[in-house]
């Protein structure tokens, strides 16, 4: 059956199951979300938890009128170890797979962790996919990249101007990481040998797949305020720890300075890159895709300040007397940390094959995304740090 949409060549797109392992996290519930609002397609969502997409799996989820959750099936498992895995994927059109370990505090403490999640526990999924005829959009990261070109110049060199030495580009730039007892690289690493597994997957046997490099993809629902809906002693990514901060009136901490350069993208512009990559499969396959926005490039200091000034404008709260504190890596992470200086996505692969672009500035979505943390956590942030001490 045909559901009155085309693709970017004006074919008729059929609607499909989609298998969604990973459906409970942040970009899972956004494109969740996405594909029930928008498409006639079903989901198979595969997580270990659903607190994300629970507002979609009710029979009121698509309001008055429709309702989503005929479209949408939970499934809890665990990847690692579920027999159903292999069931659903055959069951399903298309794969996508966003389960992961990856946030950074986690890549030097629980290394073994890392590498298992990205790297091992992918295995199956690529496996079943390949051995099925099944088609896989499987999630990168702009990490394989590592360091820039451009780091190993010296400070005053001009050619650290020079786009060449920075922009980081799919068909042509090296991944260049720190030594092994950096773990930091362990994520990037792992990610960056299931890449090659699936490549190789496609030149030998034909596997159809789409490799997705997210760049920075920020907005509501990522990760956790430490304490309110996730561990108290948990360090999630550099948006909830800074949104977290600025709740609880506390200076946000720059790690070694916050000179590094990460360039930020609205959630819902990237959500619209994976809806054409699933959509357009014969413009999708056998590509991999940066997915960011190269104008929003801001230092973590700038990102920081940015934050502090938007949060005053949301929440109608003024900064506190000294916004920011500086606090060392190591103090930060622990052993093992090391750092991307700089990433800016190249957009042209994604721009020829796809047609897409982002639209959202730093400002807008900040102001979008700091909107919906100060509605959502204010009050429990409040309540959590009123609450007597225990005598
Ligand atoms: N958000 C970004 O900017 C970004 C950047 C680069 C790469 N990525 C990649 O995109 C993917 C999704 O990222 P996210 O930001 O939504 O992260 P997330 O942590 O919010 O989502 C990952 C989800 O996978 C689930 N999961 C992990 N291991 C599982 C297992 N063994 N079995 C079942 N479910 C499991 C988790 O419970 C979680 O809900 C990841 O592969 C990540 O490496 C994201
Ligand atoms: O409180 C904080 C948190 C983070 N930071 C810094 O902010 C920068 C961004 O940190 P994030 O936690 O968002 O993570 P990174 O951008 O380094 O890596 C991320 O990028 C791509 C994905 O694969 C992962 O989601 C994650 O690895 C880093 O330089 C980090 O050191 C702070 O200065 N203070």
């Amino acid at each position: 059956m045909a559901s009155g949409r085309v693709d970017l060549d004006g074919n008729p797109i059929n609607p499909m199951t989609i298998c969604m392992i990973g459906a409970g996290g942040f970009i899972g519930s956004h494109l969740c979300e996405k594909l029930l609002a928008e498409t006639p397609h079903t989901i198979l969502a595969v997580d270990v938890y659903n607190d994300k997409i629970k507002h979609l799996l009710e029979p009121s989820g698509g309001g008055a009128t429709s309702s989503w959750a005929d479209r949408i099936q939970f499934h809890r498992l665990n990847i690692k170890n579920d027999s159903r895995l292999e069931g659903l994927i055959k069951m399903a059109d298309l794969t996508v797979n966003l389960a992961a370990i990856c946030t950074p505090a986690d890549y030097n403490t629980r290394p073994l962790d890392t590498i298992y999640s990205n790297f091992i526990d992918a295995l199956p999924v690529v496996k079943y996919c390949s051995e099925n005829g099944k088609r896989l959009i499987h999630f990168s990261t702009c990490e394989v990249y590592g360091k820039t070109i451009g780091c190993f110049l010296p400070k005053d060199s001009p050619l650290r101007q020079d786009p060449e030495y920075f922009v980081l580009k799919e068909d042509a730039s090296p991944c260049i990481f720190g030594p092994i007892d950096k773990q930091r690289w362990s994520y990037a690493c792992a990610k960056q040998l299931i890449e090659r597994l699936i490549y190789a997957e496609g030149a030998e046997n034909g596997l159809e797949f789409t490799i997705v490099r997210p760049f920075n993809w920020i907005g509501p629902r990522m990760d956790f305020i430490p304490g309110i809906d996730g561990p108290s002693e948990g360090v999630p990514r550099v948006l909830a720890c800074f949104s977290n901060n600025l709740l609880r009136r506390e200076p946000l901490k720059l790690v070694d300075g916050g000179e590094s350069q990460r360039t930020f993208v609205y959630i819902k512009d990237a959500i619209e890159a994976v809806l054409l990559m699933i959509e357009n499969p014969a413009r999708a396959n056998s590509h991999i895709f940066n997915v960011g926005n190269p104008n929003n490039e801001v230092t973590v200091r700038q990102l920081a300040e940015m934050m502090t000034q938007v949060y005053t404008k949301v929440s109608g709260e003024s900064p506190i007397e000294s916004p920011t504190i500086d606090v060392s890596s190591k103090e930060f992470y622990g052993e093992g940390y090391d750092d991307s200086d700089k990433r800016i996505p190249d957009m042209t692969i994604i721009n020829r094959q796809l047609g897409w672009n982002p639209k959202t500035s730093l400002w807008d979505l900040l102001e979008s995304t700091l909107t919906y943390q100060h509605r959502t956590y204010a009050e429990a942030v409040k309540k959590a740090t009123s609450k007597p001490l225990a005598s």
